[in-house]
């Protein structure tokens, strides 16, 4: 089975075993290095319409927590920026560190962030998230970093509602909620063709990665970190550290939306 994780024995060293597509030309995550991007003036601003209604649920998948939205209409959508077409958001999540000097998946020059939050959208010229998976345009990730620093009251009701969720496998109801409210107020962005952070590795993502951080309190990183990887009745562990380190660029191009 494809049983992985972020362990000695099942992390990102060994998926390329299950998964080759892990030694790929677009793999995800990368450092960004802004000196190296170009700014390209073509690139359109982002347009991010999302209805708080479209929330669904939050769910502890084993790997990190993500909040889930109905995706079966355009009420929760991404456009311009790097693609073309409209995106659907399907579901947001997290990765983060044992200690705030690591947690990201993309750096900045080197510099490791506690948290990075990843919002997933799939292109609506595919009929179904799944589908849009496997194709090489067929899903854009906005990734967006967070500093330590004052709480941010935006993210308390995602973290009210882990309580429900500490175990692999649990879920509950998460409704009314607009991840708008999680971004910075500006919107500039690094952007670069990439892939899934996680097996299955699909090169499919049109990463977008926004300049501007938000902040997240020490308080409110020990709520991430009281998650568990594992399910209830087993010994338990500690969910951090489900980060994926930068991989190689392979001769890729970031683009910068601004100068
Ligand atoms: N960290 S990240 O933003 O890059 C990321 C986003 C989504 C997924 C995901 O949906 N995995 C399950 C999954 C993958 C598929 F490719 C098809 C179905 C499916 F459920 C994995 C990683
Ligand atoms: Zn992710």
């Amino acid at each position: 089975s494809h049983a992985w994780g972020y362990g000695t024995q099942d992390g990102p060293e060994t998926w390329a075993e299950s998964f080759p597509v892990a030694n790929g030309p677009r793999q995800s995550p990368i450092d960004i290095v802004p000196t190296q991007a170009q700014h390209d003036p073509s690139l359109k601003h982002l347009k991010l319409k999302y209805d708080p209604a479209t929330a669904k649920g939050i769910l502890n998948n084993g790997h990190s927590f993500q909040v889930d939205f109905t995706d079966d209409d355009n009420s929760s959508t991404l456009a311009g920026g790097p693609v073309t077409g409209i995106y659907r958001l399907r579901q947001f999540h997290f990765h983060w560190g044992s200690s705030d000097d690591k947690g990201s998946e993309h750096t900045v020059a080197g510099t490791k962030f506690p948290c990075e939050l990843h919002l997933v959208h799939w292109n609506t010229k595919y009929p179904n998230f799944g589908e849009a998976a496997s194709k090489p345009d067929g899903l854009a990730v906005v990734g967006v970093f967070l500093k330590i620093g004052s709480a941010n009251p935006r993210l308390q009701k995602v973290l009210d509602a882990l309580d429900d969720i500490r175990s692999k496998g649990r879920q509950t109801t998460f409704s009314n909620f607009d991840p708008k409210t999680l971004l910075p107020a500006a919107l500039d962005f690094w952007t670069y063709e990439g892939s899934l952070t996680t097996p299955p590795l699909l090169e499919s993502v049109t990463w977008i990665v926004l300049k501007d951080q938000v902040s997240v309190s020490p308080a409110q990183m020990a709520k991430f970190r009281s998650l568990l990887f594992t399910s209830e009745g087993e010994a338990p562990s500690c969910m951090v550290d489900n980060f994926r380190p930068p991989q190689p660029l392979k001769g890729r191009k970031v683009r910068a939306s601004f100068k």
